[in-house]
């Protein structure tokens, strides 16, 4: 089971968290979040996908951070319209291959922007509350590579509550999915049950649960987290 751990803040944090080998890293780039985040990434293994996550955000901008920090997959939390999502997935493979064009050209060993080995992976976000109509998901089924189920809230994410996961019992598709929404040690044995089903879930996504403040992970309750989940 692939595991996310989201709302990166500091650079000591996210090293720490890091040496956990975690698959995926959620970096925040949106201003109304307690854990927006404005600094460097540090180095991170190849192994871990640099996430961006973005709530509504000017197309330009996700393309502009993505090459900035070169990310590996974007995390859409807003209400992206399927065009939307379909025209930054078009402009950024107009740009990778741009990029591997004149990087060819020009055979410069280092570029101004970084550039991720592989495309763009692209999360789409829906929040459920106590239901949720699943035909919502159709349009978005060929432009996706992951689906990620989070909690309604206050919050556009980060809540730290869980939604009734009796409502994926529905969900009619192949499409793999992330798992969120106030996720925290006491739900190992929920999540182990809910692994064993024949839900498509690609991976768990947690923030809150594990914070000591926003943005601050702690680091040994994540260690028996993953350590519990992957026996
Ligand atoms: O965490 C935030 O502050 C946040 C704000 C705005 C959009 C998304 C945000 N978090 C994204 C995530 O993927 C969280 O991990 C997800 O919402 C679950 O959080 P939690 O309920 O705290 O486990």
């Amino acid at each position: 089971m692939k595991l996310k751990v989201c709302g990166m803040k500091f650079t000591e944090n996210i090293q720490q968290v890091a040496h956990l080998q975690p698959d995926y890293l959620g970096f925040i780039f949106y201003e109304k979040s307690k854990r927006n985040f404005e600094g460097i990434i540090p180095d991170l293994p190849n192994s871990i996908k640099k996430t961006g996550v973005f709530v509504n955000e000017y197309k330009e901008i996700v393309i502009s951070l993505v090459e900035e920090y070169g990310l590996d997959a974007i995390q859409l939390h807003g209400d992206e319209s399927v065009e939307y999502v379909t025209d930054v997935k078009n402009q950024l493979a107009e740009r990778r291959a741009l990029f591997i064009e004149e990087n060819k050209q020009i055979k410069k060993k280092k570029n101004q922007h970084k550039i991720s080995k592989n495309e763009v992976e692209i999360i789409k976000v829906f929040s459920i509350k106590d239901e949720f109509n699943f035909n919502l998901l159709k349009p978005y089924l060929e432009i996706v590579d992951y689906f990620l189920f989070d909690t309604k809230g206050k919050e556009r994410g980060g809540n730290g509550t869980k939604f009734d996961w009796k409502v994926l019992e529905k969900y009619p598709f192949e499409k793999p999915f992330f798992l969120s929404g106030g996720i925290g040690l006491e739900d190992v044995e929920e999540v182990k049950k809910i692994l064993k089903s024949d839900l498509p879930i690609y991976a768990l996504d947690v923030n809150s649960k594990f914070e000591s403040k926003p943005g601050v992970k702690k680091i040994e309750e994540l260690e028996k987290f993953k350590n519990k989940i992957s026996v």
